[in-house]
């Protein structure tokens, strides 16, 4: 294993064991093999996925015109990071998904003694194919002037403080070798210093950087979210709700799909948020969405008007995706999360799962979708649901390219059949694709009787 699996806190990692090797996953599987599958999730989410996915526009263009072009950027890229090229090739069953198969890890790149520690998002960034920028450097070797070669490593704890001068003997793990575009003096000495500090030559993994490319055309986003939308499948003319839309990469979907014939309500509770959804819809030309600073958990009152509120059953459509534990994100090597903030999310998602109920119309369509991996926030929320609203339907997924629901009380193995887990524990001896080599997400959808 080039990279370490994911490290959570001892009674979070318990709690989670314990929820995935139920008794119904022992009986169905034996013990052995869950919790080998529980080690092999840890492992897959300690390392980032093997695919790159961008969904493209397909309201101003198509997947032909556009792959030429983004390949021609990604090429001029690879050329001056002295990389081979990537291929480019559209999705096998999604119509506005284009695929890139990543390479690595690299086991066999020489480190240099002169390090520099990168903070940990940025690490997990440079996994995916980014450079180091500047405001991810916490240290530097003295060293370390224009055009040093350098090796660099993530803090997994976030233990070193920046501009920290001697070697940091904390928790680091090797990301890559590449070149230093300053000196380590102007990086701590000059103020406001930005852009790239160290242009990655060898990466552990390569990837291309996918940030700013033809951005009218392309948004780079994990599998399981551009599945999600078309689960959700937004029809144009409708009225549809985007419950907690930042940064909006879903709302431009379903927009898309919608073919800028509607209207979609986009909610985000944080206001700087927002504008990034305005950015994303905007840019692709969109003008059916209106976008709101507001908190989703009290967007339904009675007797409400044309912003939020709303009153019940109004919308023809609703996407929650949720605020979540965020525990499927690749790579991810150290979560500090503390166990009372995890069980935290299965209230709070309830407090926006009831609303959405309320302010969907007879007939409407629910979308559920998290990026986590917990037993509490996905099937256990969706058997919540089921008992506590007899008028919802659970409803068969198109397409269902991930799994089915883990095994769980409280839904049936017809029900299970009808959710989609992406869980990046793919079974034994299977190889890596685009579809099973995911972020882990979860989905459900249902339809509220009329
Ligand atoms: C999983 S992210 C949504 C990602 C988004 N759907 C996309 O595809 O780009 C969850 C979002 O919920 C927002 N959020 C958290 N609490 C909220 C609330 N009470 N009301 C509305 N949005 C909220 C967060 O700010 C965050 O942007």
């Amino acid at each position: 294993m080039a990279l370490p699996p994911l490290q959570l806190k001892e009674d979070v990692r318990d709690h989670l064991q314990t929820s995935f090797i139920n008794d119904q996953t022992v009986s169905e599987l034996g013990k052995h093999k869950c919790e080998e599958e529980f080690l092999r999730l840890l492992d897959q989410l300690g390392s980032p996925p093997l695919f790159t996915t961008l969904r493209v526009n397909i309201h101003n263009s198509d997947c032909e015109h556009i792959i030429p072009l983004l390949q021609e950027e990604i090429n001029k890229q690879c050329d001056k990071r002295g990389i081979c090229h990537f291929d480019i090739l559209k999705h096998h069953s999604l119509k506005d998904v284009v695929v890139i198969k990543n390479r690595g890890p690299n086991l066999n790149l020489e480190q240099s003694e002169k390090e520099v520690i990168v903070d940990l998002a940025c690490g997990m960034a440079v996994l995916r194919g980014a450079d180091v920028f500047v405001q991810g450097i916490m240290a530097a070797h003295p060293g370390m002037n224009e055009n040093t070669l350098v090796s660099v490593f993530a803090d997994v704890e976030g233990a070193c403080r920046k501009g920290f001068v001697k070697q940091f003997t904390g928790r680091k793990i090797f990301i890559g070798n590449g070149v230093a575009k300053f000196s380590r003096d102007k990086i701590f000495t000059v103020n406001g210093m930005r852009g790239v500090g160290i242009s990655m030559t060898h990466p552990l993994y390569e990837a291309p950087c996918l940030s700013d490319i033809l951005p009218e055309l392309v948004f780079p986003q994990n599998l399981p979210s551009a599945v999600c939308v078309h689960v959700l499948d937004p029809q144009p003319g409708e009225l549809v709700l985007d419950m907690c839309a930042a940064p909006g990469g879903k709302t431009q979907h379903i927009a898309t799909l919608m073919r800028n014939e509607g209207r979609i309500v986009a909610l985000d509770k944080v206001k700087q948020k927002v504008k990034r959804v305005e950015a994303n819809v905007q840019v692709w030309g969109m003008t059916c969405v209106e976008c709101y600073a507001f908190d989703a958990t009290e967007a339904c009152r009675d007797g409400a008007g044309g912003s939020p509120p709303y009153p019940a059953g109004m919308f023809d459509r609703v996407l929650l995706d949720a605020p979540c534990s965020a525990l499927g994100q690749r790579p991810s090597s150290f979560c500090k999360m503390t166990l009372p903030s995890l069980r935290s999310f299965e209230t709070y998602q309830w407090k926006f799962f009831t609303q959405a109920v309320r302010l969907l119309k007879p007939g409407g369509t629910l979308v559920y979708s998290t990026c986590t991996i917990t037993m509490a926030e996905n099937e256990g929320c969706v058997a919540h649901a089921l008992k506590t609203f007899p008028n919802l339907e659970l409803c068969p997924q198109i397409p269902h390219v991930g799994g089915p629901g883990r095994l769980c009380p409280g839904l049936t193995a017809d029900q299970l059949a009808k959710l989609q887990r992406f869980s990046p524990a793919r079974e034994e001896g299977t190889d890596p694709t685009v579809d099973n080599d995911t972020i882990g997400f979860f989905i459900a959808k249902f339809k509220k009787k009329s």
